[in-house]
């Protein structure tokens, strides 16, 4: 499948490009829950200790530059982005030319042996349209490719694409198969015996809990925007602020979503990353690419919420995207799951014209998919 950047705006050509400096800010999004454990209640990533984080990390190409955590959530601010570790939750967000499927199976090796979980209820893969596919290393030179290699784990993996496949569009993979626990092929076998191993005494008293349990309320906005304001964009560069707090403040960030404490970073010569957390458990994720040629932000939060729109406006109030993609998940029990129709009738937000909105119902979770453009543009 062919993936590129609409470049048809772009008096650019093959060897000006070479010359160019660049940066990937586009992120690959890795969200994976564990089942509970019910021979082990004491099961949770977070008993996974720094050092092995640190290991697990080199093999993504990406390293740890801040750590903040309260009782729910511990958030690490890395040098590509973001990752988020909870009770059976773990989230991993990284940008530039990081190989995140490539930690797969040291972290399942990590959940096993360290945490207590020997089964993934469910995976959630991600990511916007690379602007520079050619740049991406091995197993992330494509979809494709990405997608090979998650079927080489699973065998009901389903890999989906929204919006203009030849311009701005998202792509996704998931199992979402409403619980049941996944099925990691025999193909990978050490992998599989590791899972399997405690699985089958587990199950039967899984299903029952299961059965007797709704799922707890779940949501995820992610807001992708691209062709920034330089004027916004100066602003995360050190040439006008000298700390990440001067950013946060001069932008509006920390009135996006109030009450989270903020852990922020601004890069030199530019470029900023924040992650915000709150006593109950929320995140939110900003990650900034200032330069002018390859501008991009994205905004990411699993806050609830029935009004997506006020937010959204509040996002791309603040750094106002020539274009930008949305996101919804949300599961049945979430106060969010009626954001496809909310979605639907914003067709116009300010000065952004929606171009294209997708709608799709998955076992665990509805989702919605929409693109803006600014006009006249
Ligand atoms: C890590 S940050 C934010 C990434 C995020 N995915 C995004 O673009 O929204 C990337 C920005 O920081 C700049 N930067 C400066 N030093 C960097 C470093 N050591 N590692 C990664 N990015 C750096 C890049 O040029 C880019 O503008």
């Amino acid at each position: 499948m062919a993936e590129s950047e609409d470049l048809s705006n772009s008096s650019s050509n093959s060897s000006s490009r070479e010359d160019m400096h660049f940066f990937e800010g586009v992120e690959k999004l890795l969200e994976i829950w564990f089942e509970p454990n019910p021979a082990n209640k004491n099961a949770d990533l977070r008993k996974i200790p720094r050092p092995m984080w640190d290991a697990l990390l080199k093999t993504v190409r990406c390293e740890i530059i801040s750590f903040t955590r309260n009782d729910q959530i511990d958030a690490y601010v890395l040098s590509e982005s973001s990752m988020f570790v909870s009770k059976r939750r773990w989230i991993l967000k990284t940008c530039g030319t990081t190989t995140p499927l490539q930690c797969f199976e040291p972290l399942l090796r990590l959940a096993s042996e360290i945490a207590g979980y020997t089964e993934i209820e469910d995976l959630f893969y991600s990511r916007k349209n690379y602007k520079r596919p050619e740049l991406q290393v091995s197993p992330h030179r494509g979809f494709d490719e990405e997608v090979a290699f998650l079927d080489s784990f699973f065998e009901d993996g389903r890999a989906y694409s929204l919006g203009a496949i030849n311009r701005d569009c998202w792509h996704l993979y998931t199992l979402s198969r409403g619980g049941g626990g996944s099925k990691i092929l025999k193909r990978n076998n050490h992998l599989h015996q590791l899972m399997e191993q405690h699985h089958s005494e587990q199950q039967h008293e899984a299903q029952l809990i299961e059965a007797a349990m709704q799922p707890d309320p779940d949501q995820t906005i992610e807001v992708l925007m691209t062709d920034l304001d330089p004027n916004v964009m100066a602003i995360f560069t050190k040439d006008v602020c000298t700390t990440a707090k001067e950013a946060t403040q001069k932008s509006g960030i920390h009135r996006l979503l109030p009450g989270m404490v903020i852990d922020d970073y601004l890069f030199d010569p530019c470029g900023y990353s924040m992650n915000g957390i709150s006593k109950n458990g929320c995140y939110m994720t900003i990650h900034i690419t200032p330069e002018r040629e390859f501008s991009y932000v994205s905004f990411e939060s699993n806050v609830a919420s029935s009004d997506y729109g006020e937010l959204i406006k509040r996002v791309i109030r603040t750094f106002q995207p020539g274009k930008f993609i949305v996101t919804v998940f949300a599961n049945k029990t979430s106060i969010a799951a009626n954001a496809n129709r909310e979605i639907e009738h914003l067709g116009t937000i300010d000065q952004w014209k929606r171009r294209d909105i997708q709608y799709s119902r998955f076992a665990s979770y509805d989702l919605t998919y929409a693109q803006y453009c600014k006009y006249p543009s």
